[in-house]
């Protein structure tokens, strides 16, 4: 095998190729033919909704109704309009994308669990009408005289015909789909599965991506649909029902909820358990529950990520896991050789890096904004300015409202009234991605860092807009996509020197001490080449020689134009980074001033300064 031109993500893809296709020589039977053929059915079925799960995170409880008018749509017109098959699968395809899409559209806007409840009702009434419209659908007593499956001349009109059929467009969808995953894209869809608002205020169109997987995810059950109907020549709703749309949903959570490899041993172990399982007839229904609840009490992650964490659990005693090494809570080398500040330009040409005014005009404008938590007012008409190559900070006691106001200017919380212009273009009413591809970039109180993601991943991941590849070149590898990729990886492994973290690319962020964390967070924002970079206390957790670096590095910002909001409580680092100090009390503006005056100001140390803790 030349392991040089397979792609590593599809390595695992080539013996299970090997072993698919040489199977129906050494299994000479026709019922295990036929249940193979139903396995890689209700493999396709599942992969698509693996793809939405791994994706978004969002569970689909109507795949059954998308797999049955995959098999009506393709029915009705190769059969009742005489259509080829070929456009009869294109329009069952297309179909089924646009009525996906009118569904989540709607649904996808919400939070939380919408989509299954869509979903599930959407099943529901698409049964009812497979039912009920007789005349196009057969009815209770279903479509026959569907034609069989062909390829040009050649009928696929045997079971081991189909086998090879289904099986082998099952894996062009696997290896498709594992493209995909392992694309710029994927990156961005794990990403927003994670942590979506993180994603967002990286430039990442969360809704967007999320309508389209799910739009594609459905379009899986419809070939799969088609290819269904054109092998058995007779359906009818009783398949479609909302039960196969649970048994799918089965399949994926044994095997484990978004491993596209979990999805394929949970659909082999469930759709052949129960036939064999028939043996023990009365009792097969009791071991077939039995079986499930085992798996899902033992392998509450599913099957495959448990034994995953298993063999890692045992190379780990066995000593042989990557451990941490000594000294990885320590800033890195070249970061305790004091060059943690930025020293390269981490700007790539052509972006508005650093296009923040400098001096004392202003980048970002805030005026009378105000916000209000039911009854409470976290913002009342604060306005200020944050010229390019400043470093306003922001104070006031805990609960003054400053991430509040960091999250009405980037996006996350609209305010009640007010204006935000960034060089006069206003902000307010913008998602948090388009605020993000305005120039605004932010880190977060807590670190919002990936960290089951390689450090080199995280910062991609501020990347993302730079890349152009949609899902079509993610999902075909297109030899643009892969050189954009290897660009951006580059780009991304040059910043990532800059702050001292290359040698720590390719190892999970979750190795990484606090401090390295948070330099790769700063990495991060700054690798969307801000104008204004939104600081929510950087150094909060931080011993005070770690702080150092992060002060000297902030401070390095200024030489690029960039403007930053700093939101901190430590005093020494406000006092030595700032050119100017707002300070917030109950959501007002009590005093602002450069940081000498801000000492003195009785108003401040009343209300700040005199009342923090020591
Ligand atoms: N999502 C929310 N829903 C309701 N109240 C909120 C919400 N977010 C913040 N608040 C309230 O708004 C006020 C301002 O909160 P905010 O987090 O902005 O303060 P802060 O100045 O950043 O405080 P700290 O320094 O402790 O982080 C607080 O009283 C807080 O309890």
């Amino acid at each position: 095998m030349n392991l040089i031109i397979v792609p590593r993500q599809w390595r695992a893809l080539l013996p299970l190729a090997v072993v698919l296709w040489g199977l129906p020589l050494v299994m000479r039977n026709d019922y295990l033919l036929l249940l193979c053929n139903v396995m890689a059915l209700n493999a396709m079925v599942v992969l698509g909704l693996n793809l939405l799960i791994a994706s978004t995170g969002q569970v689909s409880l109507g795949h059954a109704a998308f797999y049955g008018l995959g098999a009506y749509l393709s029915a009705i017109a190769s059969t009742t309009w005489q259509w080829p098959l070929f456009a009869a699968l294109a329009f069952a395809a297309a179909s089924v994308a646009v009525i996906a899409f009118l569904l989540a559209l709607p649904t996808l806007k919400l939070e939380g669990h919408y989509l299954v409840m869509a979903t599930l009702g959407f099943n529901i009434i698409v049964f009812i009408c497979f039912n009920q419209m007789e005349s196009v659908t057969g009815g209770p007593s279903g479509f026959s005289g569907i034609p069989r499956l062909a390829l040009g001349s050649f009928a696929l009109n045997t079971d081991l015909r189909f086998y090879v059929f289904i099986w082998t467009l099952f894996l062009v969808a696997f290896a498709l789909t594992l493209n995909l995953l392992d694309s710029r894209l994927g990156r961005a869809l794990k990403a927003i599965h994670q942590k979506e608002l993180t994603a967002e205020v990286l430039g990442i169109p969360a809704r967007r991506y999320k309508i389209v997987t799910f739009v594609l995810s459905t379009v899986y059950a419809a070939v799969a649909g088609f290819s269904y109907a054109h092998y058995v020549t007779f359906i009818s709703p009783k398949t479609f029902d909302i039960f196969y749309s649970v048994q799918i949903v089965t399949m994926v959570a044994v095997g484990g909820m978004g491993s596209l490899w979990g999805g394929l041993a949970g659909t082999i172990l469930l759709t052949a358990l129960p036939e064999f399982l028939h043996h023990f007839e009365d009792l097969h229904v009791l071991l077939y529950g039995l079986t499930l609840m085992g798996v899902l009490v033992f392998c509450p992650q599913g099957l495959l990520p448990a034994l995953k964490s298993l063999l890692s659990a045992r190379l780990k005693t066995g000593g042989t896991a990557i451990l941490r090494p000594a000294g990885m809570d320590r800033p890195p080398a070249s970061v305790r050789a004091g060059r943690g500040r930025i020293v390269s330009a981490p700007f790539p040409a052509g972006h508005p890096a650093g296009t923040g005014m400098q001096g004392d005009l202003p980048a970002l404008k805030l005026s009378d904004i105000s916000l209000d938590f039911g009854g409470l007012q976290a913002l009342n008409q604060v306005g200020f300015d944050i010229p390019g190559g400043r470093v306003v900070a922001l104070i006031g006691p805990n609960g003054a409202g400053k991430t509040t106001l960091l999250n009405v200017v980037s996006g996350l919380l609209r305010p009640r009234n007010g204006q935000i212009l960034l060089r006069d273009r206003s902000l307010i009413g913008k998602s948090p991605c388009l605020v993000a591809r305005e120039g605004i970039g932010r880190t977060f109180q807590a670190v919002q860092i990936f960290q089951d993601f390689t450090v080199l991943d995280n910062l991609l991941l501020g990347y993302h807009l730079q890349g152009r590849a949609g899902f079509l070149a993610g999902y075909l590898h297109t030899r643009a996509e892969r050189r954009e990729e290897a660009v951006l990886r580059d780009r991304a492994l040059e910043h990532l020197d800059d702050f001292g973290l290359a040698e720590k690319a390719h190892s999970p962020a979750q190795q990484l001490s606090l401090l390295e964390q948070k330099l790769l967070e700063l990495a991060r924002a700054l690798a969307l080449s801000p104008s204004i970079l939104l600081l929510d206390e950087p150094v909060g957790g931080l011993n005070p020689r770690e702080s150092e670096v992060l002060v000297e590095t902030i401070s390095g910002l200024r030489e690029r134009g960039i403007g930053v909001l700093l939101v901190e409580h430590d005093m020494n680092v406000v006092m030595q980074l700032s050119d100017r100090i707002e300070v917030l009390q109950h959501g007002n503006r009590i005093a602002s001033g450069p940081p000498r005056e801000i000492r003195q100001d009785p108003r401040v140390i009343a209300a700040y300064l005199g009342t923090r803790r020591r």
